[in-house]
């Protein structure tokens, strides 16, 4: 379970995240939808003790993350930011990584597999593509076999092969009674994945619900965004005449 509470980030004189309040619950897809700048990312680093807030607190079954015992074992992040070394090869981040948080080797073998890397799991990082770093992030983030899944734009460069595979593995993990918290601006993937939906715009949550609920009376869940987020297209139509 996921508690966020009264959670406030400042950049400066900017206010990233502004007391932004939800609950990601186990057995659920929970997306977290926003448009760009929107606060997500600051939401989740903060949570994945990356960055400090400056008021409230967002907690991983009831603990910062910097107290879990076994962090990557209760949960499995993918964030933009710091990757693997490059000069290394996928198989050897994966098995240090493996090695220093007490994970049997053999959960290398089955992460890669789950996320379609075996083949070039023995290819230095560095020649990887988009795609295969994505999947190399994923089988991090799955390496623990942790409860809790908190993943920021996990379909980013895959193949409809990946994104079939990730939607499947968020799917049967929400089935299996764990939590899963994921960000994406693809609204179709979002449809087809999320049970539930977590919107922020402006560093403010402004619904908190069931997908369905959150469609209801729009004709897709993109339409339902905007409705949410404003929509920059119209207002460019309106008045603002940049075209
Ligand atoms: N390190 C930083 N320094 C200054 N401002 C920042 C920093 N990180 C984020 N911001 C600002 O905070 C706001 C929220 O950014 P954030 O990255 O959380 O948004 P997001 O919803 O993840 O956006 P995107 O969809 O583009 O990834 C933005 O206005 C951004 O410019």
């Amino acid at each position: 379970m996921i508690e966020v509470t009264g959670l406030t980030k400042r950049y400066g004189r900017k206010t990233a995240v502004d007391d932004v309040g939800f609950t990601v619950r186990p057995g659920l897809v929970t997306g977290f939808l926003g448009p760009n700048g929107a606060g997500k990312s600051t939401t989740l680093r903060v949570l994945l003790g990356l960055d400090r807030p400056d008021g409230g607190t967002a907690l991983i079954d009831g603990r910062r993350y910097r107290d879990l015992r076994h962090p990557l074992r209760t949960v499995g992040a993918l964030l933009d930011g710091a990757g693997p070394v490059p000069e290394r090869r996928g198989v050897d981040h994966l098995t240090w990584m493996a090695r220093s948080n007490r994970i049997p080797r053999r959960r290398v073998r089955e992460v890669l597999e789950l996320v379609g890397l075996a083949d070039a799991a023995g290819g230095r990082v560095k020649g990887y593509s988009l795609g295969m770093r994505q999947r190399l992030g994923l089988a991090a983030a799955l390496l623990g076999d942790p409860e809790i899944l908190v993943l920021d734009e996990p379909v980013n460069g895959l193949d409809p092969d990946g994104i079939r595979r990730v939607r499947q593995l968020l799917r049967d993990h929400a089935a299996a009674g764990r939590t899963v918290l994921l960000s994406s601006h693809l609204m179709a993937e979002m449809a087809g994945t999320a049970d539930h939906a977590i919107v922020i715009t402006g560093g403010r949550i402004v619904a908190d619900a069931p997908l369905d609920d959150i469609s209801a009376g729009h004709p897709s869940l993109e339409a339902a965004f905007f409705a949410l987020t404003g929509d920059p297209a119209a207002t460019d139509q309106e008045g603002e005449g940049r075209w």
